[in-house]
């Protein structure tokens, strides 16, 4: 199925609840994200951000609620599909990049076409024209650890956009580093994103990062604010 009508989110998550143990990280929240759209997720430490996303990307289950993706319940998919559709059309990244260290950056980045079944010439290939469009040139032979948090940061965005997702979601991507680099991995981002039509749902505590999404929504109390209330 597919959603050509950009009034109708991509996903939608509704009235969501999530504990962890006693803790309640989400308390009805709910939130759309459009296709093509860049969505900021901001709110204080602690108010359920990180356990949003997950319960999104379908990395863990609500405990309550609905999340819809494109016209399908992943909340109740079957764990093998819904392993195979996060494989096809979402991609994470994480604060600290979780490149795989034993091996070259180039290979980080066709990992995800080779595990889709690309022969490994093809998935160096397109990875080599991702860590392009990053910014990330010359360093394809390096291992992560050789990186800068910026490259690094940089890296996994390619990976993460490599296979083609309809939904990219970043925890925190620029958390980690100064503020210039910050700027390079969100413009990188923002213009690979609007240039392959992906959505990307963004997590973070910094106004800098917020301000280069299209829309902001304020977590509090794992609820999701109403838009102008600050707390
Ligand atoms: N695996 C877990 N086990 C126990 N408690 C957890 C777990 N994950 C999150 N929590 C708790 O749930 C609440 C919400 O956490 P979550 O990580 O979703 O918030 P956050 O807004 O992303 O925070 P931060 O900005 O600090 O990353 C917090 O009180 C946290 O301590």
């Amino acid at each position: 199925m597919s959603n050509g009508d950009s009034t109708v989110p991509l996903l939608a998550a509704r009235d969501l609840t999530k504990a962890h143990g006693r803790t309640e990280a989400l308390r009805g929240a709910s939130v759309e994200l459009r296709a093509g759209e860049i969505l900021a997720v901001t709110g204080t430490s602690g108010s359920g951000k990180s356990t949003l996303l997950h319960c999104l990307a379908g990395i863990v289950r609500p405990d309550a609620g609905s999340v819809t993706y494109d016209g399908q319940r992943l909340d109740q998919l079957p764990q093998k599909r819904l392993s195979e559709l996060r494989r096809t059309d979402f991609g994470v990244v994480f604060q600290f990049g979780q490149l795989v260290p034993e091996l070259t950056v180039l290979d980080n980045v066709a990992l995800p076409l080779m595990l889709a079944g690309a022969a490994r010439k093809e998935a160096q290939a397109a990875a080599g024209e991702w860590l392009e469009r990053f910014g990330v040139r010359g360093q394809e032979a390096l291992r992560p650890g050789e990186l800068s948090g910026g490259q690094a940061q940089r890296t996994a965005l390619a990976r993460a956009l490599v296979t083609g997702p309809r939904v990219v979601f970043a925890d925190e991507p620029t958390g980690a580093l100064d503020s210039l680099a910050t700027e390079q991995v969100m413009t990188s981002l923002v213009h690979t994103a609007r240039e392959a039509g992906t959505a990307v749902l963004l997590i973070t505590h910094d106004a800098q990062v917020a301000a280069y999404a299209d829309r902001e929504v304020r977590l509090s109390d794992g609820a999701v604010l109403p838009v102008g209330v600050t707390a």
